[in-house]
């Protein structure tokens, strides 16, 4: 049976909640200050909630940090003497191990975790990253956590905790920034809201799953949508003399560099 505790009842720790609720073996507490997220996610989920922090963990437990960046030095110190060797799991973007082992008294057993919002049915994407001290039977309990939720990718690389934030951490924010714009573009042609919400969510659906399962390279896909002389080249060619796909590097980019700023304006002493 695993024990685990989440610091912070946020969105994103919900997320995991709910795709770890389906898996077997786990006994979750939530620590939230908040008294409506602590009564939503009791009555949601049936776990465990306080608003404090608990006295004690005990070498058996595993911790969550779920709460944000900037929130995280203060947890910390509240957490360093209730741990005793207890398991940590950080899933806040930018802030590194290094920083979390200072603020935690020296504390080495911790993982990064990089998850996303769809880990709440079962289809997240998470990138974990341990240091070199980190045994086997920690890491294997941070994969099982996270695969309750969706797919994993071990990082070999710290920075590679960077990286993953910018494609599938923050990910599902581009994919739904282009969705409302599909949806804006429907509204605009006349269809109802409800009809341009069904049009552009199907259409999103139909294209993951075709590539999927058809295991053909994306451009292809897109060749095979896109007929000489027909209509798709002058939506494609319009992307393209906006430059989105550079739009959308440079997207990452920024999103990749805000992680690193974080990281490094948080952990100055
Ligand atoms: N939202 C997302 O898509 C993702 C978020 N993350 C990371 O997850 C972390 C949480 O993000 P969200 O869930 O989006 O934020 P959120 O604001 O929804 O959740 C944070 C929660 O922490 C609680 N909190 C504040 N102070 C606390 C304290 N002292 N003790 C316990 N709980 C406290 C807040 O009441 C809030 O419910 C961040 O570090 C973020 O970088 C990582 C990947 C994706
Ligand atoms: O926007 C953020 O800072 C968090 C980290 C990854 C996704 N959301």
């Amino acid at each position: 049976m695993m024990h685990i505790t989440f610091i912070g009842g946020g969105n994103m720790a919900t997320a995991i909640i709910a795709g770890l609720t389906k898996a077997r073996g786990c006994q979750i507490s939530v620590v939230e200050p908040n008294a409506d997220k602590r009564a939503q996610l009791a009555q949601q989920f049936g776990v465990t909630t306080q608003e404090q922090l608990p006295v004690y963990f005990g070498s058996g437990q595993i911790v969550v940090l779920a709460v944000k960046p900037q929130q995280l030095r203060e947890v910390c110190g509240g957490l360093a003497s209730r741990l005793d060797g207890a398991l940590v799991l950080s899933i806040a973007a930018g802030v590194g191990v290094s920083a979390l082992s200072r603020w935690l008294d020296g504390h080495e057993r911790i993982v990064r975790i990089m998850p996303n919002t769809p880990a709440m049915i079962g289809k997240g994407v998470a990138g974990l990253y341990a240091p070199r001290g980190v045994d086997e039977q920690d890491r294997d309990a941070a994969q099982r956590i996270m695969a309750a939720a969706g797919s994993t990718v071990w990082l070999d690389e710290e920075s590679g905790i960077d990286d993953i934030t910018a494609i599938s951490g923050s990910g599902p924010a581009y994919v739904f920034y282009f969705i409302e714009g599909l949806i804006d573009a429907a509204r605009q042609m006349g269809f109802d809201d409800a009809t341009a919400r069904e049009l552009a969510l199907g259409t999103f659906e139909g294209a993951v799953a075709l590539a999927r399962h058809s295991g053909e390279d994306i451009a292809t896909l897109r060749a095979n949508v896109t007929s000489k002389g027909g209509t798709t080249e002058q939506a494609i060619a319009s992307f393209d003399a906006s430059e989105l796909k550079s739009a959308i590097l440079r997207g990452a980019r920024a999103c990749r560099a805000r992680s690193v700023e974080l990281g490094v304006q948080l952990s100055q002493d």
